[in-house]
């Protein structure tokens, strides 16, 4: 069978700046304008958030009248199948850090199914916490345009000190998935064990991919992902199709080692 050749990716964009709070209005404006050009266009935001280290970061959002947070539709990159309201949850790391400060509709934040104060999440079945996940996303994408995978607006993640991003782990068989549009881990080696993320084939048919990493305790592994990207690590193969694009957003600690250009910040 005939393949449809699409155009390469376009190489990453990288911008560093010289601390990590330095990097909070930047971000925000990058977001500001990618909500402004969605929104106009087709009056909703899609955008997948991930835990660690990126919800502090949006903090350039919190408190601007230019968010229009009754067009977000937020899902989760990866989650951890805790309690909602568990130290672990992204859900409630997100909603300390951000949501529970901005006037965002809670039924536009889309989250697993594991209710608040859940006494035994173990024994709920990941195979059915990640097909009711993927039903949330299809009522989201798949009634409104005919793709097979759904193109978010905006993807924000970060990275863990080992390449991996959301709960894709080097080496880990999830790599390879194809097909679904979430998955389920048992085996992750960064606790809790237990975790749903979204799928490279989600990632890789997103507008924007936007990683957030500062800090010297990521500067090994960022020159890694950002200059040798035939090591594979999970964060390097999220190359959206093309027009897709990944933004690197870092502060100097971190982009230390890199090689690969930077740009100068301008919208
Ligand atoms: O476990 C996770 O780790 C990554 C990276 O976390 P960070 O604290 O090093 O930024 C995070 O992006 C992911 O959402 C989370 O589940």
């Amino acid at each position: 069978m005939a393949h449809a050749t699409h155009p390469a990716p376009h190489p990453s964009v990288v911008f560093s700046f010289p601390t990590p709070s330095d990097v909070l209005d930047p971000l925000a404006s990058f977001i500001l304008k990618a909500q402004k050009e969605t929104i106009d266009k087709k009056g909703r935001f899609t955008v997948a958030i991930s835990g660690g280290s990126l919800p502090k970061m949006l903090s350039g959002l919190i408190g601007n009248p230019a968010v229009k947070w009754d067009k977000w539709h937020v899902f989760y990159a990866d989650e951890r199948v805790v309690p909602l309201d568990h130290p672990d949850s992204n859900h409630n790391l997100c909603m300390t850090e951000l949501f529970s400060k901005v006037p965002i509709p809670a039924a536009n934040i889309h989250t697993i199914d594991v209710p608040e104060s859940s006494s035994d999440p173990d024994t709920l079945d990941l195979e059915d916490l990640s097909d009711a996940y993927e039903k949330q996303l299809i009522a989201e994408f798949a009634q409104k345009d005919s793709a097979r995978f759904p193109v978010f607006d905006l993807i924000l993640l970060g990275i863990g000190p080992d390449g991996h991003t959301c709960s894709l782990f080097p080496g880990h068989a999830l790599l390879s998935e194809e097909d679904t549009w979430v998955a389920f881990i048992d085996d992750s080696p960064k606790p809790p064990a237990r975790r749903l993320t979204l799928t490279y084939p989600v990632l890789n048919h997103a507008a924007r991919v936007v990683f957030v990493a500062t800090g010297v305790e990521k500067v090994d592994v960022l020159s890694t992902i950002l200059d040798k990207p035939e090591e594979g690590l999970p964060a390097s193969r999220v190359r959206p199709v093309f027009p897709g694009q990944v933004y690197w957003f870092v502060d100097d600690a971190a982009s230390a080692k890199v090689q690969f250009g930077k740009s100068d910040f301008k919208l």
